[in-house]
């Protein structure tokens, strides 16, 4: 087991380039969903100290040392980032784990990807410098034009707890090879890594008011965030209900927003797959991994009927076999999830299912030998109909909900059942079915053969109800740019649009 007694930091607000106690002076707990035991605070913001870090954001693009770096001064700031979290690696896991729940491993991936991933921009913010000013030829005499992508400006990241310090990264790391100046409101269910990123920054010497780093509940300091003036852009991950809500503030003042929100994706399965067991596992990690927290998570195993009954015996087995305990403890392969509320969620969810008509194949229940903890048995349901609420809405936690089908028609009409749109596999040894079914899903991220990797190259977001705008890859960069047209009268003639007063 990994030393559970790794000191949490107590830290304020990261403002301007320093710590600073909240205005208000509130702090919310920490509460570990291992053990239920509360392990230290974080500063919770309010508006007040939104307004501050508006004005320290503002300040930082109006000065030379940030506002009017190149692209290539700015890799240079991501790169020794990514350095300081690899080198704080081991303690950055563990407080990831003891924050969210998450097991080491996967905690421990997390910041080799959070480092990746600052490493990747760094290298974007290098090219950007060439692609800085793009002359346009408009095959005209008279006019000379260039195309400029320039910062945003001030821009505000509100992000969830799933995979604290990597959701957040994906936004902070682009904003700032764009040259942006960044407020980050983490979720307040999981905010240590992402206030430890903030020690980092000052360690590193990143330029004051470049990112800021607000802790504190949704609607008192994520909700100032979004409807502020002087904020130029959001850049959101979460729920649906509160991407709605700020995208109502944020419409106020036509702010733009970019919003992933999670989904209901699928996982078809047919039966001319060779493995059963390389499906199976697929299929689990789809939906088990971060104890199924993951917005892209694929929660509906559409299989087809002729293989049902043998692919989820497999899937039993391979459920059986996977190891619940402390996140800390070596192997462990499913922790708890994130908070007492979302323990409460996840089982309302199967009661309702189970009162619905559905059958609880598996799971469905706390582990017998886990006492305390948000823990929740891997759970697979069948006997599911499209009207059931376990089909239809998003239940993040670790619950399958699984249905057959006979004909390929069937299957797409299957999977593209749902208000969601961010993520759908397909598993087919027939590559012009997979073809098929990357065209017919909608959604904005296919896996073929797979589910869930992930790549900084790639862009990643959805379409329909799971939002809007992409982050990672070029794609994640560009959301975070303005693109300004320049123009230049460059004849000596006179323009004679009107009648020269001379001439009269
Ligand atoms: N798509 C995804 O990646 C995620 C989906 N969820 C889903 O959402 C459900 C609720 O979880 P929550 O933690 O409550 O998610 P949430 O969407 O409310 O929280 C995400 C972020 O938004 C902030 N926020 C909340 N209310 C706000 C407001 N009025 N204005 C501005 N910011 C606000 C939160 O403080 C947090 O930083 C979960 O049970 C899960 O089903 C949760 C987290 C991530
Ligand atoms: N594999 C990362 C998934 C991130 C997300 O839940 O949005
Ligand atoms: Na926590």
């Amino acid at each position: 087991m990994a030393n559970r007694n790794v000191p949490i930091p107590r830290r304020q607000l990261y403002i301007g380039g320093e710590w600073r106690e909240p205005v208000k002076k509130k702090r919310i707990p920490i509460i570990n969903p291992a053990t239920e035991e509360i392990i230290g605070d974080i500063p919770a913001a309010t508006a007040e100290d939104v307004d501050i870090a508006v004005e320290a954001a503002r300040k930082a693009i109006a000065r030379d040392d940030w506002g009017s770096t190149t692209g290539a001064q700015r890799a240079k700031y991501l790169r020794a980032i990514a350095a300081k979290v690899l080198e704080k690696k081991s303690v950055l896991a563990t407080l990831e784990s003891l924050d969210s729940g998450k097991t080491l491993f996967e905690s421990a991936a997390d910041m080799d990807d959070v480092a990746g991933c600052f490493e990747y921009y760094a290298d974007l913010a290098e090219a950007l410098d060439s692609r800085r000013k793009i002359p346009v030829n408009l095959n005209s005499d008279s006019f000379k034009t260039y195309v400029l992508r320039e910062p945003l400006g001030v821009v505000g990241l509100i992000t969830p707890w799933n995979y604290p310090l990597l959701m957040a990264i994906w936004k902070v790391a682009p904003a700032l090879a764009a040259g942006c100046a960044a407020i980050l409101k983490p979720s307040e269910l999981a905010s240590i890594t992402c206030l430890e990123l903030g020690e980092i920054c000052r360690e590193i010497g990143l330029p004051s008011g470049a990112l800021n780093i607000l802790t504190g509940l949704g609607p008192e300091a994520g909700g100032p965030l979004a409807s502020h003036p002087h904020v130029d852009k959001i850049s959101f991950t979460g729920s649906g209900p509160t991407g709605s809500k700020i995208m109502t503030a944020a419409a106020q003042l036509v702010k733009p927003v970019s919003l992933e929100l999670g989904g209901k994706s699928p996982i078809v399965v047919f039966d001319d797959i060779d493995n059963l067991d390389i499906a199976a596992e697929w299929t689990l990690f789809g939906i088990f991994v971060n104890t199924g927290q993951v917005c892209s998570a694929t929660s509906r195993l559409i299989v087809q009927e002729s293989i049902a009954s043998a692919f989820l015996d497999r899937l039993l087995k391979w459920t059986k076999n996977i190891k619940i305990s402390d996140p800390l403890e070596e192997d462990c392969k499913l922790g708890p999830v994130v908070s007492a509320g979302q323990y409460e969620k996840v089982l309302k969810f199967i009661s309702n299912a189970k009162s619905e008509g559905a059958t609880i194949l598996y799971g469905g229940e706390r582990p017998q030998h886990l006492k305390k903890g948000y823990y929740v048995q891997p759970t697979i349901i069948t006997d599911v109909n499209t009207s059931m609420e376990i089909w239809k809405e998003e239940v993040f936690g670790p619950v399958l909900c699984v249905k057959t089908f006979k004909t390929e028609e069937e299957a797409i009409e299957l999977a593209n059942d749902t208000k969601y749109g961010l993520a759908a596999a397909v598993m087919s040894k027939d590559v012009k079915r997979c073809e098929r079914f990357t065209k017919a899903f909608q959604s904005g991220i296919i896996w073929i053969n797979c589910s869930q990797p992930t790549f900084n190259q790639l862009p990643w977001g959805g379409k329909k109800r799971s939002g809007f705008g992409r982050d990672l890859g070029e794609w994640g960069l560009e959301s975070f740019l303005n693109i300004k047209q320049v123009t230049e009268y460059t004849s000596a003639e006179p323009w004679a649009f009107y009648k020269s007063p001379s001439k009269n």
